[in-house]
């Protein structure tokens, strides 16, 4: 029987869990950190508010947002590998302003204008239909409330952009294969990247599902991007 990309991408994560931290800063050569904090930084979250972060993982975006929110913050992650969330579980056993639920981005278990803040990390590339996420997280947000997606993207330049996708498609699984022992999991995780949506096809999906006054920013040359719309 043939999978769903959704079915691929669950059996992925379940695989790579407890991998998943350590490769990331390998894969990235430890980029993803500062495109992480630049956009912590231009979030500028307020303390006591109340955030989602859409397919956590292992909670590290969700951790960051819960040290903005502070003590009277609240922070729920969601991601459907029970893998990852266990290992964000570890992580997050002593913020308690921290929740992690198992669920479905395509269906988000929330009432409507819920959140301050949705963000997505990485994630928006894996699921079945971005838009469908997209609209389910601007459902969820309270008006004015704000969505940020941090993913990767199509560089700017022909040059780099070939370069870019010879590595997801050659280099990254070897890495994949020497430190987590994945070479297929490695693999297929660049499926993903190069049909994925460049800046101006994602804001355009972005103001699509009725998100406002839109900003994208490239990071790396735009290897990765942030975008962040308002409801
Ligand atoms: C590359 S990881 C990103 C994790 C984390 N956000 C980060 O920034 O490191 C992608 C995550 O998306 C989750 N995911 C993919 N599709 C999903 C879906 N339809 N619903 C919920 N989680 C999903 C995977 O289980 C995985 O944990």
């Amino acid at each position: 029987m043939v999978k769903t990309k959704e079915q691929r991408v669950h059996e992925v994560f379940e695989k790579i869990s407890s991998n998943y931290d350590s490769m990331n800063s390998v894969i990235s050569f430890q980029q993803h950190k500062k495109w992480r904090e630049d956009t912590m930084r231009a979030m500028a979250v307020k303390p006591g508010s109340k955030a989602l972060d859409v397919c956590c993982g292992t909670a590290d975006w969700t951790l960051a947002l819960a040290k903005e929110t502070g003590p009277e913050g609240h922070v729920v992650g969601l991601d459907f590998s029970e893998n990852m969330l266990s290992v964000g579980r570890e992580k997050t056993a002593t913020t308690p302003t921290i929740e992690l639920i198992h669920g479905n981005a395509m269906e988000l278990p929330f009432e409507d204008n819920t959140f301050d803040y949705v963000t997505i990390g990485f994630g928006l590339r894996n699921v079945p239909d971005y838009k469908q996420v997209l609209s389910e997280m601007h459902r969820v947000v309270k008006p004015g409330g704000m969505v940020v997606c941090l993913e990767t993207s199509q560089p700017d330049s022909m040059f780099f952009n070939t370069f870019f996708r010879m590595y997801f498609r050659f280099i990254m699984p070897i890495f994949g294969k020497l430190f987590a022992k994945s070479y297929d999991e490695y693999s297929w995780l660049q499926e993903s990247q190069k049909d994925f949506p460049d800046r101006k096809q994602l804001t355009a999906l972005f103001e699509d599902v009725g998100l406002k006054n839109v900003t994208s920013k490239p990071y790396s040359g735009g290897a990765a991007a942030r975008h962040i719309g308002y409801k």
